[in-house]
């Protein structure tokens, strides 16, 4: 039977939130302790761990059929390889930092200037792009320590809560990219691999959208309801049940986690009382 391999990173950032992606995608790894190989039991799935800096090489190799990878490390060295998905963890910028107490002023004062970094394609494209002429220090991580021991006048790197610019006295300057961990594929996969991640993908949506939502239940009394409704957005429309208590109705529906204390103030002031709010596991739309 034919099978779809994935890379997924070892250790690091992006291992947890992919493996627990599967899981929630109904997908079980039998994944020993430093096994850099292992088989679903119940997917057509073989999983291979990995560097995440090697991942773009075996995706444009076909070693692997498809990868879930930091977006900005495509950008550096994987800009031929298709992203399938973008999966809303592991979320970061590539940004161009420099001491706090430089002046500042535009991309312009990085002109002749030493910047250490890890992206260096990333870096010179941006810079080529600006008409900035600079001299790069590759270095392969611990790059925010560069200024501070005289090897480099400025740093790019992956910027998240900025906590690390701070602690070495770095302020950012330019935002380069932003990223997120993403489902890429190979160039090579095969007509039966691209049946495989179909079903891969509508699964993942499924959980996707079911993270980025929430199921609400309120009671309202009838001569609210059409406030109440027209407040909330819902799948389609929400579905409105009578109550044993006459007069009354419970109302159930679906809302993004995003607007969602919005939305419940707006529900309480229009009249809605004992209102529940669960989590969704799945959503198939
Ligand atoms: N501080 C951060 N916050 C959010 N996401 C991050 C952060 N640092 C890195 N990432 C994302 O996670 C990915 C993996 O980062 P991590 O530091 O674990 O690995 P790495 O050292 O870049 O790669 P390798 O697996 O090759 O050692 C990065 O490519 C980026 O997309
Ligand atoms: O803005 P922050 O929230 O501080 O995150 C940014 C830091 O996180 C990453 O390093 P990581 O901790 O992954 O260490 P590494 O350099 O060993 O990969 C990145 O290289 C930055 O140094
Ligand atoms: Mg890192």
């Amino acid at each position: 039977m034919t099978k779809i391999r994935i890379a997924i990173q070892k250790a690091g950032r992006l291992n947890e939130d992919s493996l627990l992606l599967l899981k929630n995608c109904g997908i079980s790894i039998d994944n020993g302790k430093d096994q850099l190989k292992a088989e679903s039991r119940n997917f057509p799935l073989e999983v291979f761990f990995l560097r995440n800096g090697d991942i773009p090489q075996y995706l444009r190799d076909g070693v692997v059929d498809i990868a879930i990878i930091g977006e900005n490390v495509l950008v550096e060295k994987g800009e031929d390889i298709i992203v399938a998905e973008k999966l809303g963890f592991s979320k970061c910028k590539v940004s161009l930092a420099v001491p706090k107490n430089v002046d500042y002023s535009s991309v312009q004062d990085f002109e002749g200037k030493r910047i250490a970094t890890s992206y260096p394609n990333t870096v010179k494209n941006y810079l080529a792009e600006k008409g900035v002429n600079a001299e790069l220090h590759i270095i392969s991580g611990s790059v925010e320590i560069a200024p501070n021991i005289g090897l480099a006048d400025g740093i790019c790197d992956i910027v998240s809560s900025g906590s690390t610019l701070f602690k070495n006295n770095l302020k950012e300057v330019e935002v380069m990219l932003t990223s997120e961990a993403v489902l890429a594929v190979s160039p090579k996969i095969s007509e039966k691999g691209k049946e495989i991640l179909t079903k891969l993908q509508f699964r993942i949506q499924s959980v996707l959208k079911a993270r980025q939502s929430k199921y609400v239940l309120l009671n309202a009394p009838n001569d609210k309801l059409d406030k109440i409704i027209n407040i909330l957005p819902g799948m389609r429309s929400p579905t409105v049940l009578p109550l044993a208590e006459k007069g009354w109705s419970s109302v159930h529906t679906v809302i993004d986690k995003h607007t969602f204390w919005d939305v419940i103030d707006a529900l309480k002031l229009a009249g809605a009382e004992g209102i529940l709010v669960c989590p969704i596991e799945k959503m198939v739309l």
